[in-house]
């Protein structure tokens, strides 16, 4: 569910946190309108009131486990990991991480590609949130639920800056809660 909807409504952070997106037209190919995201990141109070929300969010859900997807799941994560007391584990791309690993595979628009969880990173039982910059089909959110579950986890929901509209009537992904701070920053009212 969007934030707005669930008890921050007329809340200035979230205007603060849309306005703080850049958004690129045809980037990386044509048609897609890209989330910037690296603006936020140079905005401190936008980059604080994300932060600040999230961890508002989890820190009394007896998270111990922030799973953030790469690449711009590691933006967020770590910050929200250290705020609300829990450890940061990075969901990677194939071939990053070292150790053995658990594997999930997910659907692209065009094509498959796959996250990796450090075999032993989490303990069987552990309550954890995933977090992520954008949910657009939630195939890459779906896989991290998946991936999360592999080790044992519990899953308590999934995070991300930025929904697309579909996602408005869509409270869960794989049964998973999903929670979004803001919609996709419209093109006529950017920098
Ligand atoms: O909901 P979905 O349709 O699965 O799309 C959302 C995913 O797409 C983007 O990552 P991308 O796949 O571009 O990878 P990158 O961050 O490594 O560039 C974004 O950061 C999310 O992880
Ligand atoms: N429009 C978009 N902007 C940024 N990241 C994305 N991932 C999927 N769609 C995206």
């Amino acid at each position: 569910m969007f934030a707005e909807e669930n008890g921050l409504k007329g809340d200035p952070r979230l205007q603060r946190i849309y306005q703080a997106i850049n958004v690129v037209p045809h980037f990386p190919k044509n048609g897609i309108m890209f989330q910037d995201i690296t603006t936020l990141l140079l905005d401190h109070n936008a980059f604080k009131d994300t932060v600040d929300i999230f961890v508002d969010r989890y820190r009394d859900m007896h998270i111990s486990v922030v799973a953030g997807i790469e690449a711009r799941g590691f933006l967020f994560g770590p910050s929200v990991a250290l705020g609300i007391g829990a450890k940061f584990v990075p969901l990677r791309k194939p071939h990053k991480l070292p150790g053995e690993v658990f594997s999930e595979k997910y659907s692209l628009e065009y094509g498959t590609d796959c996250l990796e969880l450090h075999v032993g990173a989490i303990q069987p039982g552990e309550r954890a949130i995933v977090i992520d910059d954008l949910v657009a089909t939630g195939g890459t959110l779906s896989a991290g639920i998946r991936l999360l579950e592999c080790a044992g986890a519990e899953v308590v929901e999934c995070a991300c800056v930025i929904g697309v509209p579909e996602v408005k009537g869509r409270c869960t992904l794989i049964g998973k809660p999903l929670y979004v701070l803001v919609e996709p920053r419209q093109l006529d009212q950017c920098f």
